[in-house]
């Protein structure tokens, strides 16, 4: 049987999502280690003034693509763009390309969705389901094509604590949910979301369950793979440790924590932290596309793309891995010294919210207005807040994913596509593997350089005295309110200076008889 490389060559891929986080590097990893790939179509849309053109450039040009670059330096020609809004009708696929797609496309790699937890329920539709759907459809006018491949979430079915590699009956049909909300203005669609998410915590895991069943539904002949990773971190080895370019999940967790923002969260210490490295996602994903295409398997098959129940590792472990990674390499002006808790305790966390977020944010907004600056601290709190908000639900509860197809998919690969391709996790070192992740949000997400270690630390020794000083004053403004106020406490302050006294009249007599 052909290998993954060997499969992948002469194939023309169909790529959506390739500007985000795991499309890059799915499309490194595809260039590198499949460098017989004929052609990556890549679905992309103009943004934030810069052309589809523009977009491509500077995404080539990112570290990311370093080594495949050395390898390769004409890569890029490799990467074709079709401009894309896969919100629009036809996903605004021009007819001329939508043509060139259909004639030549093999695979297709559907990676693009929102992955905001407070996306409205009607834009969350429109990308994550709709464009699915009209995805599908231009899938099966494609006679050459061989595997479809759609990214999921381990959490899309995540109001249910045993999750197996099936598609579960959706909460609502979902052609039914789209004509509804076609003709309800926003208004009334937000006040109706509670009520249609139920017991999922948001839109994205909602609407994620929904594709699922579209993608289930609407493929017809086709052959399809679904991947479901769970919290997709930094990459683990490839193309080297530590990659990540992002805030979501965890790593805007970290990236607080390191800063000395964030000192307190709700979290399940023995809870399972389901973090999967993005490399192994990606291998994971090719290795399914290559199978789907090969094996042509009748149903969808689904992989819970996980680690909690191969190679376990918990809350707790990661915030005390998390805080001394960041203390032996610290980030660059930080707030305070990193020391972040976890807790379940929802009164606990509110205490330490109040004592070590809010009062401390007061303190150094009023020295900013003091100083004739604009005060900040409280909004970048509110803003963390929302976000840890958001994701407490994740880091609080436990799920159990059955993961056999992974371990089948893996049975199935060459000793040598197995080194290639990797995606056994029971060889994850985690405390190497957060070490990496803490120094990818450092030199990649915040750009700090690693040569400025030596000043960080002594920024940190700047932050522990001023919290020395500022604890010692403390200690004596309140002593000297109580001494003002109460007998008693005055009594106390003679007695103990007095004991003082004594001590150091009876050291200094006995070293003058020692003499
Ligand atoms: C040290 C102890 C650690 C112990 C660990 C304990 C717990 C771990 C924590 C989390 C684990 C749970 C993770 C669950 C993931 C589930 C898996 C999935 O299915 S994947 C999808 C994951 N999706 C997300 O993570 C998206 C979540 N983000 C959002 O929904 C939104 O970004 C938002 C948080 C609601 C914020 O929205 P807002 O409009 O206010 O801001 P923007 O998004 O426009 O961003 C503005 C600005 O802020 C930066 N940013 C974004 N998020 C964060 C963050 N978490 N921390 C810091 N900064 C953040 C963002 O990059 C923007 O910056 P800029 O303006 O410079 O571009
Ligand atoms: N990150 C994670 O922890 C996890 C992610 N997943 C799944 O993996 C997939 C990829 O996630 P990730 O890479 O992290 O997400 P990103 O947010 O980094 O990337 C999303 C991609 O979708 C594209 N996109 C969004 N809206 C549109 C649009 N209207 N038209 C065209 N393209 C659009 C984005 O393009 P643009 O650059 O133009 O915005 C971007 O390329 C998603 O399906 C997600 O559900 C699953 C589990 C965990």
């Amino acid at each position: 049987m052909a290998s993954i490389a060997d499969y992948y060559a002469g194939k023309n891929v169909l790529i959506t999502g390739a500007t985000g986080f795991m499309g890059k590097v799915l499309v490194e990893k595809l260039l590198r280690s499949c460098p017989e790939v004929r052609a990556l179509y890549i679905l992309v849309r103009p943004k934030a003034g810069q052309s589809m053109q523009e977009r491509v450039s500077d995404m080539i040009k990112c570290k990311l693509f370093d080594r495949v670059r050395e390898d390769s330096p004409d890569f890029h020609q490799k990467i074709i763009p079709i401009s894309s809004e896969l919100i629009q009708p036809g996903l605004a696929i021009s007819p001329g390309d939508q043509e060139r797609l259909t004639s030549c496309v093999h695979i297709i790699f559907h990676c693009a969705a929102t992955i905001r937890f407070d996306e409205p329920l009607k834009h969350a539709l429109q990308l994550n389901v709709i464009a699915t759907q009209q995805l599908l459809s231009l899938a099966q006018k494609m006679p050459h094509l061989q595997a479809f491949i759609h990214i999921s979430t381990a959490y899309a079915n995540c109001n249910r604590r045993h999750i197996d590699e099936v598609i579960y009956p959706p909460p609502v049909e979902p052609r039914k949910l789209i004509d509804s909300l076609e003709w309800m203005d926003d208004s009334i669609v937000r006040e109706i979301t509670p009520r249609l998410i139920g017991d999922r915590p948001n839109t994205y895991t909602y609407t994620k369950a929904l594709a699922e069943c579209v993608v289930q539904k609407e493929s017809g002949k086709l052959s399809i793979g679904i991947i479901r990773p769970s919290i997709v971190g930094a990459s683990w080895k490839e193309p080297f440790p530590g990659w990540i370019d992002n805030f979501n999940g965890p790593s805007g967790v970290f990236i607080a924590a390191g800063k000395g923002i964030l000192r307190t969260m709700r979290a399940n210490n023995d809870a399972v932290a389901d973090l999967i490295p993005v490399d192994v996602v990606i291998n994971l994903t090719l290795a399914a596309g290559w199978y789907t295409a090969v094996h042509r398997p009748k149903a969808a098959l689904v992989y819970n793309c996980t680690t909690g129940g191969i190679n376990p590792f918990h809350w707790g472990e990661i915030e005390h891995h998390v805080m001394s990674s960041f203390k032996r390499n610290p980030l660059e002006q930080a707030f305070r010294r990193p020391n972040a808790n976890i807790t379940s305790n929802y009164l606990i966390n509110q205490y330490w919210i109040l004592v070590s977020h809010r009062f401390p944010a007061l303190i150094y907004d009023l020295y900013l207005r003091l100083s004739g600056q604009k005060p900040q601290m409280m909004q970048i709190f509110n803003r963390l807040h929302k976000a840890i908000g958001l994701l407490e639900y994740f880091s609080s509860r436990d799920w159990e994913w059955n993961s056999e197809n992974m371990t089948m998919l893996m049975g199935h690969l060459s000793p040598e596509d197995r080194k290639t391709f990797n995606f056994d996790v029971r060889q994850l070192c985690w405390p190497e593997y957060i070490e990496n992740y803490c120094i990818g949000t450092k030199k990649y997400v915040l750009n700090e350089d690693m040569s400025d270690i030596p000043a960080a630390r002594q920024h940190l020794r700047k932050l522990r005295n001023i919290r020395y000083t500022f604890n010692t004053l403390s200690l004596v403004f309140i002593w000297r309110v109580f001494i003002a106020r109460s007998q008693m406490a005055r009594n106390i302050w003679y007695f103990v200076v007095s004991l003082c006294f004594k001590f150091l009249s009876f050291v200094r007599a006995s070293s003058t008889l020692a003499n």
